[in-house]
């Protein structure tokens, strides 16, 4: 479904004028089949959080190329209604404005406009992510970190995409909220076959819905391996990596 082929990121050290570039991403290629669930994981400053906008269409690579269905990424109809995204900071992904209603019937209006078609959908959305119906007229201030989370994947699933991009989406909200989002994440792509691109530190939380890791390292791929032989990487680097984190 998605083929990243020899991906190349850089920018500008020092500021816009700056002539020095860092290189961010190094001919990262790799390939998604729908309905899977990729972890993308590695140190902090590895380029995931890079990657991850490249793959949204939100930046550009400097080189290589990035195909969703066979289309480039950086065209808006490649991307709509294929591939939505959730990120960390649930505060600023929900206009402060809006109601949990209106929130999600914004993502809904990109499907259909039937005002009343997409109104009768909201309650089914909330309580597909386990929200109480009476969320629905509140505004985000009267919500839990949680709930937020929970209405930002409500937006995602809300476009119907088969692919969704969670960028460290579980990392802000405390321990027992991160498993129940997990938990949600996991009985969405189990019931509705939806499929992930997860990028996380928190390699536990990879190894609870990833079907395969991609271990990230200097903006290069270390290793790619089925969760089941996460225990058996090849790679030193990675090896290393997963003892120090499990430990
Ligand atoms: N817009 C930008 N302009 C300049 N440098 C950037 C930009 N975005 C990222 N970088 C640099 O690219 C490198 C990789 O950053 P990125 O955020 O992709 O890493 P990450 O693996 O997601 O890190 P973290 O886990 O800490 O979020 C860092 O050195 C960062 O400073």
């Amino acid at each position: 479904m998605l083929v990243v082929d020899r991906v190349n990121m850089s920018y500008r050290k020092g500021g816009m004028f700056s002539r020095e570039k860092q290189q961010v991403l190094k001919n990262i290629s790799f390939q998604y089949e729908q309905g899977e669930c990729l972890g993308i994981i590695g140190e902090s400053g590895c380029g995931k959080s890079t990657l991850g906008r490249l793959l949204m269409g939100i930046e550009k690579p400097e080189r290589g190329t990035i195909l969703l269905k066979g289309e480039d990424i950086g065209r808006k109809s490649a991307r709509k209604g294929r591939i939505s995204a959730v990120f960390q900071d649930y505060t600023s992904s929900i206009n402060p404005y809006f109601t949990v209603e209106q929130a999600v019937m914004e993502s809904l209006n990109m499907k259909t406009s039937s005002r009343k078609f997409n109104q009768s959908k909201v309650d089914h959305l909330l309580q597909h992510v386990g929200l109480e119906p009476s969320c629905r007229y509140k505004y985000p201030h009267e919500l839990s970190g949680g709930q937020i989370q929970r209405v930002c994947i409500a937006r995602a699933i809300a476009t119907e995409s088969p692919c969704i991009l969670l960028d460290e989406a579980i990392s802000s909200l405390d321990g027992s909220v991160q498993m129940q989002v997990l938990q949600l994440l996991k009985k969405l792509k189990e019931n509705d076959k939806l499929g992930y691109i997860f990028i996380t530190h928190d390699i536990k939380a990879a190894a609870f819905i990833c079907d395969r890791v991609m271990i990230m390292r200097s903006g290069q791929v270390e290793e790619i391996v089925n969760i089941e032989h996460l225990n058996n990487v090849q790679s030193p680097y990675a090896r290393k990596m997963l003892q120090m984190i499990i430990n």
